[in-house]
C-alpha cells in the first residue's frame, strides 16, 4: 500500500483528481465510484476541473435497500447531486434499491461489473472498517449481495435522516471479491473518527474484522489521508 499523508482533505482530494486524470490519460474509463461525505471534495474538483468523463463509465459500490432513485438519501440521488448533474458520464450504474427481487438484482450488478472491469476504484471507509457495505465479518469471496447493516453503521448514518428510524437497514453492496477486481484502488479518509479504522487496515492482520484490512492483499492500492485520520498510524 501506497500511504499519503495530507494537511487536510482539500490537499489529498486534490490529489485524488491526479488519480482520475491519470486514468483517463491511458483510456482507463471505468470508475468504481463511492459515495459518503468523505468523496464530496474530490467530487467538487472533479467538476471544477476540465476532465472529460464523457466517454467513461461509472460503477458505484452500492445503495440502500428501500430507497426509490429519487429519495434524497438515496446514494443514486446524491450522486447525481455530487457529480453526474455538472459533469456527465456515458453510462452510470448503481444498485436499484428499489427492486426487491433480490436475487434478479444481484445477477444483474454481478452481469455489470463482470461487463465493464473496474480500472480505479474508489473507496471511503467506515470507522468500524467497512469498505462499500461490507461490514465486518464479511467473506473475502463475496460479489454482490444484500447485506444488512450493523448499528454502528446505522447510527453514523442516521445524521443524514430526520429520524433514526428512517434510516434502513439493508443495502445492495458490490461485495470484497467485486472490489478486490479493480485493477487499482484509491482509499480516502479524514478525520479523526476515521483513524482506529485506518490504523487497523494498514498496520493490523489482515481480518474479516476490519474488511478493508483485505486491501493489503491487493497489489496497487493508494490511500489518501489528512493529518487526523493519519495520527494513529506509527511514524
Ligand atoms: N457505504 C458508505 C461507504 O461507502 C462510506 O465509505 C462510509 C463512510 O462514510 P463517510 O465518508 O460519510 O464517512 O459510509 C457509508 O457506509
Amino acid at each position: 500500500m501506497d500511504i499519503q499523508i495530507f494537511e487536510n482533505a482539500h490537499e489529498a482530494s486534490k490529489k485524488a483528481v491526479d488519480f482520475f486524470e491519470k486514468a483517463l490519460e491511458k483510456n482507463q474509463n471505468v470508475f468504481g465510484l463511492a459515495t459518503g461525505s468523505t468523496p464530496e471534495a474530490l467530487y467538487e474538483q472533479l467538476i471544477d476541473s476540465s476532465l472529460d468523463f464523457s466517454d467513461a463509465i461509472a460503477i458505484n459500490l452500492d445503495e440502500y435497500y428501500g430507497l426509490p432513485a429519487n429519495h434524497p438519501q438515496s446514494y443514486a440521488y446524491f450522486m447525481e447531486e455530487h457529480l453526474f448533474n455538472a459533469k456527465p458520464f456515458k453510462k452510470t450504474y448503481i444498485p436499484n434499491g428499489e427492486n426487491t427481487n433480490v436475487s434478479e438484482e444481484i445477477d444483474r450488478y454481478n452481469t455489470v461489473l463482470a461487463e465493464n472491469p473496474i480500472d480505479l476504484q474508489l473507496l471511503g471507509i467506515g470507522q468500524n472498517g467497512h469498505i462499500g457495505f461490507n461490514e465486518p465479518g464479511s467473506s473475502s469471496t463475496e460479489k454482490t449481495r444484500l447485506v444488512d447493516l450493523t448499528q454502528e453503521t446505522i447510527m453514523a448514518n442516521s445524521r443524514f435522516f430526520s429520524d433514526q428510524s428512517e434510516v434502513p437497514t439493508q443495502a445492495y453492496s458490490m461485495g470484497l471479491a467485486s472490489i478486490m477486481s479493480a485493477s487499482q484502488i484509491l482509499l480516502l479518509a479524514f478525520g479523526e473518527n476515521k483513524a482506529e479504522a485506518i490504523k487497523a487496515m494498514i498496520e493490523g492482520p489482515v481480518t474479516s474484522e476490519v474488511p478493508a484490512s483485505i486491501l493489503q492483499n491487493h497489489p496497487n492500492v493508494t490511500v489518501l489521508l489528512d493529518k487526523e485520520a493519519a495520527k494513529l498510524l506509527e511514524k
